[in-house]
């Protein structure tokens, strides 16, 4: 079967540890296993390297390799490697088909719709009329015909369960990735129709259990909960005569969907391979290890399977979510055979898609091995089903105990795949070594050597001294032999908080409140060692220390008294427990600023009207997007140059950050583009996702509007249509763009524009009809003034209707928030019952400032209370909170940009 495969690279043979439906295999017992599988087999039952045998850690036993059933499965993949999509019936895999293809440009292939055009009959019919062995053999070697034709750019679905497919599948899993599509019972209850609850459970469990045995990964789709205005507000409520304030969010109802299938396929395929999802998130393109105190915030199992809780709240300040499985114990062992139940599996996979549905930061996957729990065989094999399967659900991370051998360790490092792993040590009871015994420098060369990506080693702190005592083993792994891997070191326990404060990569943190007694109820009295500190408190601790400097933050402007950026990110300081001040200047000219900017205190600015270009002349270096768009709205410090005097990459930028000292560079960066393309993504339904004939609309030609191109660019649109009252000026802006396309000078996160491919007309007058050659828009965006700017009055924009006639809708964007009721703003609210959705300055201020937010600080900007806050602090015509007419707003957005 695998030789059949046409054109599929790189098929690499690697262990899988089954736990569900498969027996351990005897030697030989399987005669289609490969020759690498059986090798594979081998190595997995020799004795393993003993190095267990003479650590004095607790459970010191050898922990040799347990019985593992050996599945091949490749994690390595070609860009343009086909994806397989199975499931039980109503887990939505067409449409997460369409989804993947839209967004991968690829086509999709059902094969129960090519039976259909092969046979004249649909698979059920063709079994009653051929019987069932003429059918299987059918179904069989259409699906092999399928996969050899179809082995790139494509999106296949496939539901068949019948035995011999699912062996064909599992067969397939060693060279193209094989996706199981998991919903839960009361979905799928709904999709097939079926009444009775019991049954419906039974039959997903069923189908769990065949449909686990023949994927290597995993993708549980959420339901959606939609916020009672959404659902409500049904496509057939909105009507001409009641547009509704908002635009129908039902349109925009698996945008969620679609954010959680992309993030999971990008985990899944090579960096580069899924267009348009890539982050333009500062910290999102610099890993957690490569920065300094940062921290993942530890929700255990236990909790997030019973308690419904907001996970964005609970993440503030956090740079990862650190998902605990709290469930081995001794009561594991009343199991027989201890394994991990179908179930589980599920509940397991249901809570990491609800996480990743709702954040957008890394998570890593962490299985707790309780230290007694070594003494026995069966809870060792269980934990390691615990990890294979946390695999199946491509986690951003994942750990492994370092007390299991080094053999086993290996094997599943070869199954990682995108995920990186983290060798685990936790040495949670008394008489734990000291931080100078060379046990710790053992397990960290162990990591090193097993192909693990990083170390964290923790041990409970007995004493103050302990956690001072660190520094030693640092110094210890500096010189250690092998590629240098991070490594994550402190106490834990109340008298451990010093040294998980100092801790530079990723601690394990509570979230915020949850360190009081009020949250007791829910932390779980396992054995999982909880974290004694939150985010919150380590960052004040970096400040109270000295470790940071309180700093000064502006925005820029000539007149920015009314501006909401000092309440959104005065909020989001204080959420995270940064003293910086964030404070309005407004100036008529820049070279007022020059003594602000190199105040030692400087932290960095927000840039506003009318400076984005003219600030390029007080800047030493701008980002590639500023330099591309051609101006800036954040101004950052430069404390430290490179040796030849230049600025340093990303990384050590953020690695600057939150310290005082003398300023000796300005670095310009454009994060408008950022806001404007989040708002166009947020506001585009799926059945106007970008593709090759879409068209997007800009109005005006000033700064704004280059960053509106440029966001368009970056999603992909090949053609846009400028309007702009001075025509030369709308000329002036593409003309700017085609150089750089010719140039292929534009830093796109993802290939394709190009000049041969891209075409830009100017209107000259709003009488002009439609350039044929166009499709209408669907995405608008209009960067002009919204109110009077000194003499001149506010220009009173609406568009001409036929530009308005997708037949889908779109989406058009309002830059400014002075006023929330323009008439551009108001026609389109009018047009809501056609799928027009309406975004306005309010969206946009949040969503560029994230990105701000992370430049000054070195911080992840924590998204849900930055628009909160501005919704806050926006005020009605008599200077009033206007909060409980936008509250409705703010619970609707549930969308968030990668
Ligand atoms: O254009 C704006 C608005 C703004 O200047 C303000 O007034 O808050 C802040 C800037 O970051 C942004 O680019």
């Amino acid at each position: 079967m695998t030789s059949s495969v046409a054109g599929v690279k790189r098929p690499f043979v690697t262990m899988g540890f089954g736990f569900d439906t498969q027996p351990s295999p005897q030697r030989g017992d399987d005669s289609s296993s490969s020759e690498g599988e059986h090798r594979a087999s081998q190595r997995l039952r020799r004795p393993s390297c003993n190095f267990g045998d003479s650590s004095p850690m607790p459970g010191a036993r050898t922990l040799r390799c347990p019985t593992l059933t050996p599945v091949a499965a490749s994690r390595q993949f070609d860009d343009d490697v086909s994806l397989i999509l199975t499931g039980i019936r109503g887990a939505g895999k067409s449409t997460l088909a369409v989804i993947a293809s839209t967004a991968m440009k690829r086509r999709v292939v059902d094969a129960e719709k090519v039976f259909h055009e092969m046979t004249g009959l649909s698979s059920p019919a063709y079994k009653k009329t051929h019987g069932p062995a003429e059918y299987r053999m059918r179904q069989a070697s259409i699906l092999k015909d399928i996969i050899t034709r179809h082995s790139k750019n494509a999106v296949i679905v496939c539901s068949w369960t019948e035995k011999g497919i699912q062996a064909m599948l599992r067969d397939i899993s060693k060279v193209l990735p094989v996706i199981c599509i998991m919903r839960d019972a009361g979905a799928i209850q709904q999709h097939l129709k079926i009444w009775d609850e019991s049954k419906v459970a039974e039959l997903v469990n069923a189908s769990a259990v065949v449909f686990r045995a023949c994927t290597q990964f995993e993708f549980f789709n959420v339901s959606e909960d939609l916020p009672e205005a959404a659902s409500m507000g049904s496509l057939s409520n909105l009507t001409e005569d009641n547009p509704g304030w908002r635009s129908p969010t039902p349109y925009l109802t698996l945008k969620r969907a679609e954010r959680h299938f992309l993030k999971f396929l990008s985990l899944l395929l090579p960096r580069g391979a899924m267009p348009f999802i890539e982050s333009a998130f500062p910290l999102a393109c610099v890993p957690a290890e490569q920065r300094r105190f940062t921290y993942a915030v530890s929700l255990p199992l236990s909790t997030l399977a019973s308690a419904d809780l907001e996970i964005e709240d609970l993440t503030v300040g956090a740079d990862a979510i650190e998902l605990v499985i709290d469930d081995i114990g001794p009561g594991s062992l009343l199991q027989t055979p201890a394994q991990l139940s179908t179930q589980t599996a599920s509940v397991v996979s249901r809570v990491m898609g609800q996480i990743r549905r709702n954040t957008v930061i890394p998570i890593i996957y962490h299985v707790v091995f309780p230290d007694g729990a070594w003494c026995h065989d069966a809870l060792r094999d269980l934990y390691l089903s615990y990890v294979t399967h946390g695999l199946r659900l491509a986690p951003d991370y994942f750990t492994v105990d370092l007390r299991i051998d080094s053999a086993t360790l290996s094997q599943v490092g070869m199954l990682k795949g995108g995920s990186k792993m983290i060798g685990n040590l936790q040495w949670a009871t008394d008489g734990a070594p000291s931080w100078a015994d060379p046990t710790w420098l053992k397990y960290y060369r162990k990591a090193q050597e097993t192909s693990c990506d990083l170390a964290r080693l923790t041990r409970e702190a007995s004493d103050i001294v302990d956690n001072f005592d660190i520094s030693r083993l640092q110094t210890a792994v500096d010189p250690a032999t092998g590629p240098r891997i991070p490594l994550i070191a402190y106490n834990t326990g109340q008298m451990g908080r010093t040294s998980a404060c100092f801790n530079q990569i990723l601690t394990s943190v509570l979230p915020d409140g949850w360190a009081d007694n009020a949250y007791a109820h829910l932390v779980p009295q396992t054995t999982y060692v909880q974290p004694s500190i939150t985010a919150l408190q380590a960052t004040q601790a970096l400040h109270s220390s000295f470790v940071f400097d309180p700093l000064k933050l502006y925005v820029f402007g000539a007149n920015v008294d009314y501006s909401l950026s000092p309440a959104m990110h005065n909020a989001a300081l204080k959420a995270c427990g940064i003293p910086h001040c964030y404070m309005p200047h407004s100036t008529n000219s820049i070279t007022s600023l020059q003594e602000i900017v190199y105040d030692p205190h400087f932290a960095g600015a927000s840039v506003g009207l009318p400076f984005k270009v003219e600030v390029i002349s007080l800047t030493h270096s701008l980002s590639q997007h500023a330099r591309a768009i051609g101006a800036v709205n954040t101004l950052i410090p430069v404390r430290r140059l490179n040796k030849d005097g230049s600025i340093p990459d990303d990384a050590l930028l953020f690695n600057h950050r939150n310290r005082a000292g003398p300023v000796k560079a300005l670095y310009g960066e454009n994060t408008d583009w950022i806001g404007i393309r989040a708002c166009i993504r947020r506001g585009l339904s799926p059945a106007n996702a970008v593709r090759d004939s879409s068209c997007g609309l800009v109005i005006g030609s000033g700064g704004m509007a280059r960053a509106a191109v440029y966001s368009m660019l970056q999603l992909g649109v090949r053609s846009i249509v400028i309007y702009n009252r001075t025509v030369a000026n709308a000329e002036k802006l593409v003309q700017h763009f085609t150089a750089l396309l010719a140039r292929n000078d534009l830093p796109l996160l993802s290939q394709g524009a190009s000049t041969a491919n891209t075409r830009f007309h100017i209107m000259r007058s709003r009488d002009e009809p439609w350039p044929a050659s166009f499709r209408n828009p669907t995405m608008i965006v209009s960067c002009i003034p919204t109110h009077s700017i000194g003499d001149s009055p506010a220009p009173d924009f609406t568009v001409p209707q036929p530009w308005l006639d997708s037949p889908t809708g779109g989406v058009v964007v309002e830059l400014a928030y002075k006023t929330l009721t323009t008439p551009l703003l108001e026609q389109v609210r009018r047009e809501a019952y056609k799928g027009w959705v309406a975004m306005d300055g309010l969206d946009l201020l949040p969503e560029q400032g994230f990105a701000q937010f992370e430049l000054f600080t070195g911080r992840r900007a924590p998204r849900r209370l930055m628009r909160r806050e501005v919704f806050r602090s926006y005020p009605d015509e008599k200077g009033q909170s206007n909060l409980a007419e936008l509250q409705p707003r703010l619970r609707e957005i549930s969308e968030q940009e990668p």
